[in-house]
């Protein structure tokens, strides 16, 4: 497998814009018209989402083992949309097709086969995980709301009881279909430590124009059923020893994986496991800083400290800016790991500001929420 002229092929077929995953698409239902079931009735919003991704990963599958555990998650969640390992072979096909395509006379045999082979490696993998898993746990787990509290205007927190325990680390995500939007899997992060009960909290927000988040936000009630994907996520995570101190980044609703950290943290019985923590927590407005009162009562904890931080008001009184900024000036960070999460642009600025105030790449996690993938698309 030549890694080179996968990555140059797939940079250049990307070229293309909008045009590879209408192609793509097109090729797909046409050759599987079954496979159309799978995706939502309205493709206009999730048309670059699955060959997006693929071309990205099959492009970089000379380094396989990097991303191992992350395919297998992504094997397992898959199954929610029931797919099988025909699926991934209809996928494939359409994958090549796409390519011959757009890369014309510059799909050469050896290209056909270093991405036949590619596909077949990380479709391998994908379809392992998922038969192993299906011994064990369900392809989705049926859930009931149990309470909603619209918090502010833009975000809302959910409870779900899951009807089978549904596990996860502090960090992960997992998708959610609810019922007035079917096949519309959204990712969200649980903001609570695992609850002996096993419900889970979410914390939605309203995107401009989202599908999804509109009647997640205004409309879900106590009994709504809802469907739950299989945990996700890798990189986001708490320091496995030690007590490196944290600093915590977190952008509007992206506080909701690093709240669940919080509170295992708060849970350690002895003292000398707890790291000391930091959070900032951006805002664009004071009143989107939703969980205000619940932080500012963790801070009685002495390994606990908080710093709010409003982007937009420039009448608001505490710390204004963009919250990576902010957490920049306040550095360095010498010591610390630091956990980001946000929107993609929130946490690559934060990145590049922490970076650039002296932290170590090395020491800064973060999940690039917008990459993670679903057959239905995400986001
Ligand atoms: N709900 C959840 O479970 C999770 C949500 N997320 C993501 O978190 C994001 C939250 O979005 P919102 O609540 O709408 O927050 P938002 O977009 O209103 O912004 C919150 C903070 O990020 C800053 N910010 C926004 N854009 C920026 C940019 N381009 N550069 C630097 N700073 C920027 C703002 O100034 C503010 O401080 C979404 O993208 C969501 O996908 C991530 C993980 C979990």
């Amino acid at each position: 497998m030549d890694p080179a002229a996968l990555k140059n092929s797939w940079a250049l077929v990307a070229k293309s814009g909008d045009e590879v995953p209408l192609f793509f698409y097109s090729h797909l239902f046409l050759s599987h018209p079954e496979v159309r079931e799978m995706f939502p009735v309205s493709m206009a919003a999730q048309r670059d989402k699955l060959v997006g991704a693929l071309g990205a990963v099959v492009s970089n599958a000379a380094q396989l083992d990097e991303v191992v555990p992350f395919l297998q998650q992504l094997g397992r969640d898959h199954r929610r949309f029931s797919v099988i390992a025909e699926h991934y072979s209809a996928v494939g096909a359409s994958l090549l097709a796409t390519l011959q395509h757009f890369l014309g006379a510059a799909w050469t045999s050896e290209l056909a086969a270093d991405w036949a082979e590619a596909y077949g490696l990380v479709a391998t993998v994908m379809v392992q995980a998922a038969e192993e898993s299906a011994e064990e746990t369900p392809a989705w787990w049926p859930g009931e709301v149990l309470g909603v509290d619209r918090r502010t205007m833009d975000v809302t927190i959910v409870q779900i009881r899951p009807q089978q325990p549904l596990a996860y680390q502090p960090g992960q995500s997992v998708a959610l279909e609810i019922p007035y939007r079917p096949r519309r899997w959204r990712y969200f992060s649980p903001a609570n430590a695992p609850r002996d009960d096993g419900s889970i909290e979410l914390h939605i927000g309203l995107v401009p124009g989202g599908q999804v988040s509109g009647p997640a936000v205004r409309s879900l009630k106590p009994g709504d059923p809802v469907r739950l994907g299989a945990a996700v996520g890798d990189t986001l995570k708490l320091p496995d020893h030690g007590r490196k101190d944290i600093l915590m980044v977190a952008g509007g609703t992206g506080l909701a994986p690093l709240r669940a950290m919080l509170e295992q943290l708060d849970r350690r019985t002895q003292p000398d496991d707890i790291p000391r923590v930091h959070l900032f927590h951006g805002a664009r407005m004071p009143w989107n800083l939703y969980e205000h009162k619940q932080l500012t009562r963790l801070t009685q904890r002495p390994w606990f400290s908080y710093t709010p931080v409003v982007s937009d008001d420039r009448s608001y009184p505490g710390q204004r800016g963009l919250v990576g900024s902010v957490a920049a000036e306040y550095g360095p960070w010498t010591g610390h790991t630091a956990l980001v999460c946000g929107s993609p642009s929130m946490v690559a600025h934060t990145v590049d500001e922490l970076t650039g105030a002296g932290t170590p790449a090395a020491d800064i996690r973060f999940e690039s929420f917008g990459t993670t993938t679903s057959a239905g698309g995400q986001q």
